[in-house]
């Protein structure tokens, strides 16, 4: 343990202390668990005898710490999160017995009840693989990989866990943006992933990264007073702000203005930022529309009787008009069949028009659901809160549609993004195939289903959204397969991810699966990241030449 404890007074960010402690247990080697599970021990045993106040120094036979109950007190949530999620199954075991026990013998401590709630408020916990279920040996391994990398095995990785082809590449890429080499200290890159979740007021990535923040040595008050950060950091609200809400306003003027004067962004610590803003404004995305919960010790929740979100049956706010029946699972695969069959000759005008129309009537779904009023834990790291999403059809600025044959990811994003950031160019696009390209051939219940047709209306629709169009692309088929109800929840967690209610999630994609459902949603991710992500490269691409 560590000498000067950074104390911050949040419920969201433990002490210092406790993150190192931690740390003593993320470790691939059984015999180092050990170690720090035992160190633990005698802390624990120390209080103990001392019930509070300090022993005497006779009672005292090891040399561990004595602690305060307060600071025992602060370890307890994190305990209880390693007792329910955790791929080790000592620590598992370890500190579900050592709640047992404090609950038993810890007078006046405060010991939090085990709820065993799983990830999500939308998806009942029976249906996601964890430790407890069974999972292949491939996913046991990315569970346990996770949880050395983050310190934890978080709920947003439970949930890719349905997909571990994916998450491989995800949580490698993941790494590299925030461990790998690359111009920006550690500590700013999770500063910048706290900016980013703030745009969409996103709890769950905000405190994650407070932690990791601490962890790397960042200044706690930065995060006790954003107004304290320095000056280059600041720079970025700005581009932040515009990224997330409105890629297509970014320029090279933006970029022009990091990179001005003394101590300013070098274009490579620019390319970076960006990278980092607009996954973590991607993964906002994931973690609203698979409804994750806030992570165990991230809340004061398990001191008192579970709440209606804890349960799953939080559907209270009423934004989706779930009336309109959807068209069926049976209808969409004929569809797909029909289009596959008669594939349409169209001129590129009329490619053109369809576009257009599918992205006036982006304009008309409703989004009629109130923004929810963030804490002012979130509120502190957000500059013009009232800046959000504006249907692209309805721009004022004389702004035209992105057109992906002149500035596609493959042959401009990739290249400039590996030249100013080496090898980040490889992991994205590699992320981006595996997304774009996973496929089970099942669709619900039915299996040999070719779903390419209905995966590829999603990706360009979400492009839409942002104005950006694929040249080759009949839009016609958007409309054939994506209903209404379907473009209203892609759009939601798109472009307004805060807003999303469980009532939204469980009125589209009937028949589908949640493992399917997530499937969407990481879809929706990597298809909005690289929407941004186009945008942003451009306006580089732009600024150096
Ligand atoms: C999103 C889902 C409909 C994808 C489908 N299960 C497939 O294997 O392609």
């Amino acid at each position: 343990m560590t000498s000067v404890p950074c104390h911050t007074n949040n419920p969201g960010i433990p002490d210092e202390e406790t993150l190192r402690f931690l740390h003593g247990l993320s470790n691939r080697d059984p015999a180092a668990r050990h170690q720090a599970m035992t160190s633990l021990r005698s802390t624990i045993d120390n209080w103990l005898q001392g019930y509070g106040s300090p022993p005497d120094s006779s009672i005292i036979q090891n040399s561990a710490p004595y602690p305060s109950t307060s600071h025992l007190q602060a370890h307890l949530p994190n305990i209880l999160r390693l007792s329910e999620c955790c791929p080790f199954d000592d620590i598992r075991e370890w500190c579900k017995g050592l709640l047992d026990e404090l609950k038993e013998r810890g007078n006046g401590l405060k010991v939090p009840r085990r709820i065993g709630r799983g990830p999500s408020t939308f998806i009942p916990k029976e249906e996601v693989s964890s430790f407890t279920c069974v999972v292949s040996r491939q996913t046991q391994s990315l569970f346990v990989d996770a949880f050395l990398q983050n310190n934890r095995l978080d709920y947003v990785t439970q949930l890719m866990g349905f997909h571990p082809c994916y998450l491989e590449c995800f949580l490698r890429t993941q790494q590299y943006l925030l461990r790998g080499d690359g111009p920006l200290p550690f500590h700013f890159r999770h500063y910048i992933a706290i900016m980013a979740a703030s745009r969409h007021q996103c709890a769950y990535l905000i405190h994650l990264h407070e932690q990791e923040f601490i962890l790397q040595g960042g200044d706690c008050e930065w995060l006790k007073n954003p107004a304290c950060i320095p000056k280059k950091l600041k720079d970025l609200y700005h581009v932040n702000k515009i990224l997330a809400h409105r890629p297509w306003l970014l320029n090279k003027s933006h970029i022009e203005k990091l990179t001005r004067g003394k101590d300013n962004w070098s274009v490579s610590e620019v390319v970076q930022a960006l990278i980092l803003l607009a996954h973590f404004h991607a993964l906002c995305s994931f973690v609203y529309g698979c409804g994750i919960k806030d992570e165990v010790d991230h809340t004061s929740h398990s001191f008192r009787p579970p709440s209606p979100s804890d349960t799953g049956s939080n559907d209270s706010d009423e934004s989706s008009d779930s009336s309109e029946p959807e068209i069926g699972m049976e209808v969409l695969i004929g569809r797909m069949k029909k289009l596959q069959e008669d594939e349409e000759e169209t001129t590129e005008e009329e490619r053109l028009k369809r576009f257009e129309k599918v992205e006036t009537q982006n304009a008309e779904l409703p989004t009629t659901s109130k923004r929810p009023s963030p804490k002012a834990e979130i509120l502190k790291y957000v500059e013009d809160q009232d800046f959000c999403y504006q249907d692209f059809a309805n721009r004022v600025d004389e702004i035209t549609s992105f057109r992906a044959h002149e500035y596609s990811w493959e042959d401009h994003g990739f290249s400039i993004a590996n030249r100013l950031y080496s090898d980040i160019g490889s992991h994205l696009d590699e992320k981006f195939n595996k997304a774009y390209n996973l496929t089970y051939y099942t669709m619900g219940e039915m299996t040999d289903v070719d779903t390419t047709q209905f995966r590829i209306s999603i990706w360009n629709y979400i492009h839409c959204l942002y104005g950006i169009m694929h040249d080759d692309y009949n839009y016609h088929t958007v409309n054939q397969l994506l209903e209404r109800s379907l473009k209203a929840y892609i759009k939601t967690v798109t472009c307004y991810p805060e807003r999303l209610t469980k009532k939204d999630y469980d009125s589209v994609m009937k028949g589908f699966k949640h493992s399917e459902k997530v499937h969407v949603n990481l879809m929706l991710l990597e298809a909005r990241l690289q929407g941004e992500l186009l945008y942003a490269l451009r306006a580089v691409m732009q600024y150096m030449t």
